[in-house]
């Protein structure tokens, strides 16, 4: 984890901001330079929409004008961050527990711009754990069919739900996130139509062909990666 890199990336990724654009505005440390970065730019008419409500305090308090998917439900460029940018710019998203948001903004999406330091960049998807986010609702019910199909895609270890200091955590939508330890991931297409099939899982951190470009920080600037 590197804050010069994340913030190389992200001041990278404002510089393709124009004026006038709805932009769709990530979650998390990297996605936040870029939001500290756009608002620097001071660009006019833009309208941006937020994927948490973290990004949405940040963005205010930078004095940039939100909006939302209802208002403005075509977004002309999306930045956001990733725990994992794999080959063809596959991703793992949600490590901050803002991927149902993220996800329905990244589609409403003409354009995507996946931003990330360096070490976020792997072979294989899976060393970090799959967020999986199930409604809470019966959620050890929904865990024990994560877990069958977790099984019938080799990984051996049950997804975990994720706590906090005082609780389990909650979305910005009230569900909740179990993380799965894969470890590798080999077929990840397979395993995101998996997960989506299970009844209370709402959503998954796989962020498969939605990526245009990726911005990857160094230590001296940035280095661009297509598909
Ligand atoms: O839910 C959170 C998001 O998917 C983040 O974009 C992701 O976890 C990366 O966060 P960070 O830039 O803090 O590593």
């Amino acid at each position: 984890m590197s804050d010069i890199q994340k913030k190389n990336a992200g001041e990278a990724a404002a510089a393709h901001v124009e004026a006038g654009m709805v932009v769709g505005l990530g979650t998390g440390s990297t996605a936040a330079w870029f939001v500290k970065a756009l608002a620097a730019r001071g660009l006019p008419g833009l309208r941006c929409v937020p994927t948490s409500e973290k990004t949405a305090d940040l963005a205010r308090e930078l004095g940039l004008t939100l909006s939302t998917l209802e208002d403005t439900p075509r977004i002309d460029l999306t930045v956001d961050g990733a725990d994992e940018v794999g080959p063809g710019l596959a991703l793992i998203k949600g490590g901050g527990a803002a991927l149902l948001r993220e996800k329905l903004v990244w589609e409403a999406s003409a354009c995507c711009i996946v931003i990330a330091d360096a070490a976020k960049v792997v072979p294989v998807l899976g060393i970090f754990p799959l967020p999986i986010e199930v409604v809470a609702f019966g959620h050890k019910t929904t865990a024990n069919r994560i877990a069958d199909v977790l099984i019938d895609h080799d990984i051996n270890q049950p997804a975990r739900v994720r706590q906090a200091d005082r609780g389990l955590v909650r979305t910005d939508g009230g569900n909740l996130i179990y993380d799965a330890g894969c470890k590798a991931i080999h077929d990840p297409v397979r395993l995101a139509d998996d997960l989506k099939l299970i009844t209370g899982v709402v959503e998954h951190g796989l962020f498969l062909d939605l990526a245009d470009l990726a911005i990857i920080g160094t230590d001296e600037g940035f280095e661009e990666r297509l598909p």
